[in-house]
């Protein structure tokens, strides 16, 4: 079997089209214009070209992009003040802090301080909460990115499946384990400790790989016919030394042998990202407007 290749920049391309529709639409029937502000501390080139990315998208979409810098060396009060204007300013409905921080810094309490309902990276223990309860609130872009691409593959109904999720951070693995639940499949969650991962791995309907460690999901560790999510974004060496290149967590071409469908890295998952985050700043702001959430 060779497994059909999902291809996320796609599907991404078509979500931020759907976001542009219902953000001019906005615009026109209720002069509402989405606000999307980014905070980047330090200056990481990797974090600077996503930030760019971000930014850029947010303005096709036709929404408002506000983008701030503080330098490597900032006070963690400067950032906590520059979120505190930000949580009282009308314009923004949505808050980005770029992480990683740099190490003086307190993540969690940068985090903790972002207005919940402002919130589209959906980090706080408040929207971590409502998803564990199955209350409507911000959801994790990259699982919610996954959980797309899997039912456009699966179709709406996963009840039942045996979903195998590795990696268990708060930012990918717990809520993607928690959207999976949410649909009705049997979540296992994997780790660093978990006993016989390959042999879990390939009772898995729908595979999860989030840990950053490249290629370390092989082709036996696949159900033959399973659909195969790469979170990974690994920097890694060329084998002829000239510069890095982007692999993930799985191996991608000894796995699309076995999957039924899998995604690529680049070109998968990380598109998505970005696309569900403009799809939260959209429905950030017409909650915060009382108006409908559009079904996207
Ligand atoms: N508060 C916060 N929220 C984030 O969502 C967040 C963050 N901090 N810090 C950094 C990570 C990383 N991240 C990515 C987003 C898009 C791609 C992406 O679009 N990747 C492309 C291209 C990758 C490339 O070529 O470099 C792809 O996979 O095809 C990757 C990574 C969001 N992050």
């Amino acid at each position: 079997m060779t497994a059909a290749i999902i291809d996320g920049k796609a599907f991404a391309a078509g979500l931020r089209q759907r976001v542009a529709q219902h953000v001019a639409r906005l615009r026109e029937d209720h002069g509402l214009v989405p606000g999307l502000a980014v905070v980047l501390v330090g200056d990481d080139p990797a974090s600077h070209v996503y930030v760019r990315n971000k930014g850029e998208q947010t303005k096709a979409a036709g929404m408002n992009s506000f983008e701030f810098r503080l330098p490597d060396d900032a006070p963690e009060s400067a950032l906590l003040e520059r979120v505190a204007a930000l949580n009282a300013d009308p314009a923004v409905h949505g808050i980005l802090v770029q992480l990683p921080l740099p190490k003086h810094m307190d993540a969690a309490k940068v985090i903790d301080l972002i207005d919940p309902a402002k919130d589209v990276d959906g980090f706080h223990v408040v929207n971590a909460g409502k998803l564990a309860v199955g209350a409507d609130g911000i959801v994790p872009c990259t699982p919610l990115g996954c959980l797309m691409l899997i039912r456009d593959r699966l179709g709406p109904r996963l009840a039942g499946l045996n979903a195998v999720v590795i990696g268990r951070s708060n930012i990918v693995g717990k809520p993607m384990a928690q959207l999976l639940l949410r649909e009705s499949c049997t979540v296992t969650v994997a780790h660093s400790k978990t006993r016989d991962l390959p042999a879990l791995a390939r009772s898995a309907d729908i595979l999860v790989a989030a840990v950053g460690v490249p290629e370390m999901v092989k082709g036996d560790w696949v159900k033959p016919g399973a659909v195969v999510i790469d979170v990974g974004m690994n920097r890694i060496p060329k084998a002829d030394g000239s510069g890095t290149r982007l692999v993930g967590d799985v191996a991608f071409a000894e796995a699309a042998a076995v999957a039924g469908h899998i995604t690529p890295v680049p070109g998968g998952v990380g598109p998505m990202t970005i696309a569900c985050l403009l799809a939260n700043t959209l429905t950030a702001a017409c909650a915060r407007a009382g108006l409908p959430v559009p079904a996207l």
